[in-house]
């Protein structure tokens, strides 16, 4: 989330057709937050999906061409933005109406002419229960060391890529990288510059592997995981080839290494078609042998599992 330091606003996102309102509310909230605002609902929706995301949404329920009730259903289905929350402003009165955007996902409704002040007071409230909730997720997701996923978010992100990968049938790709003499390393320059180096190498696999879909954690100590879903064994290659050259590129010195000046890694990928009867471990299994080879033949090298597609 972008928002509450000085220099990083919250984004709230307003899509109303009255333009009074619009800027109205703008002005309202100018002091706490960015405020963008669309008239035309498509293109407020368009806004919503495209980043960075906004924190909040202030959505009204009736607009010509969409009503807010149809954005906010498209909002909760996309995976991208079903945890903004949205809050309703509307003159429906109807109670059935206003518990429709309850059900539909919504945080909150005011009702139309809206007061400011109040407009105001709950907003910033639910953008602080939306930055406490980004903290929880970031927490409990993330790596504190190198900022990437941690072996936690890497597990369930492969489950789901599993099942969604043997529904579309569609392939689904692991590398998994190990650094070349770690402990070495360690043992030379300390455990201070180890995490420096860890930070390092993370940022530079990051980096390589940058389609919106591709997770990379670190999955242990010195090792990285990357899922690939919807990428086949030669794809799955020149991802891996590429994370090898990168780091190597990067010219890390790695003076106690045995086989190179810089920092390398050991590299292992598989690729399978997979079967929701069957356990993503497996994949992980190919892969981790894969990456043993790596390291049984001269480290520094990628190696693909032999039977992993068929
Ligand atoms: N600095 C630092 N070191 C870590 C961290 N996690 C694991 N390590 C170290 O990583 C090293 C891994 O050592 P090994 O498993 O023997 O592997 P290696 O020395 O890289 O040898 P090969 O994998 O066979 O090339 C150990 O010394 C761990 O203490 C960490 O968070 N920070």
């Amino acid at each position: 989330m972008s928002n509450c330091s000085p220099d990083s606003q919250a984004k709230v996102l307003i899509i109303d057709d009255d333009s009074y309102f619009l800027e109205m509310a703008s002005e309202a909230l100018s002091d706490i937050c960015d405020v963008e605002t669309y008239r035309n609902p498509q293109k407020g929706l368009k806004r919503a999906m495209q980043d960075p995301a906004p924190d909040l949404i202030i959505l009204d329920v009736i607009m010509p061409t969409m009503s807010g009730y149809q954005i906010c259903r498209e909002l909760k289905q996309n995976t991208k933005t079903f945890n903004i929350p949205v809050i309703f402003v509307s003159s429906l009165e109807q109670i059935s109406e206003i518990t429709r955007c309850f059900d539909l996902g919504a945080v909150d409704f005011i009702g139309k002419p809206v007061q400011m002040p109040l407009l105001l007071a709950k907003v910033k409230n639910h953008l602080m229960m939306k930055l406490q909730r980004d903290m929880l997720e970031e927490l409990a997701t993330k790596d504190p060391l190198t900022g990437l996923d941690n072996k936690r978010s890497y597990d369930q992100t492969l489950q789901n890529e599993w099942k969604r990968a043997s529904r579309d049938k569609s392939p689904l790709s692991l590398v998994v990288c190990d650094i070349d003499f770690f402990k070495k390393y360690n043992d030379h320059y300390g455990h201070g510059q180890g995490d420096s180096c860890l930070k390092k190498v993370a940022n530079s696999i990051y980096k390589t592997a940058n389609r919106s879909a591709d997770l990379v954690a670190r999955i242990g100590g010195e090792e990285f995981a990357i899922i690939l879903p919807n990428v086949d064994k030669q794809g799955a290659w020149r991802v891996a080839n590429n994370v090898l050259v990168n780091l190597r590129n990067k010219q890390l010195p790695h003076a106690k290494s045995e086989i190179h000046k810089y920092v390398t890694l050991s590299v292992g990928v598989a690729t399978v078609m997979p079967d929701y009867k069957e356990s993503p471990e497996l994949l992980f299994e190919a892969a981790d042998a894969a990456m043993y080879d790596a390291k049984q033949n001269g480290r520094n090298r990628v190696i693909a599992h032999q039977e992993s597609d068929e």
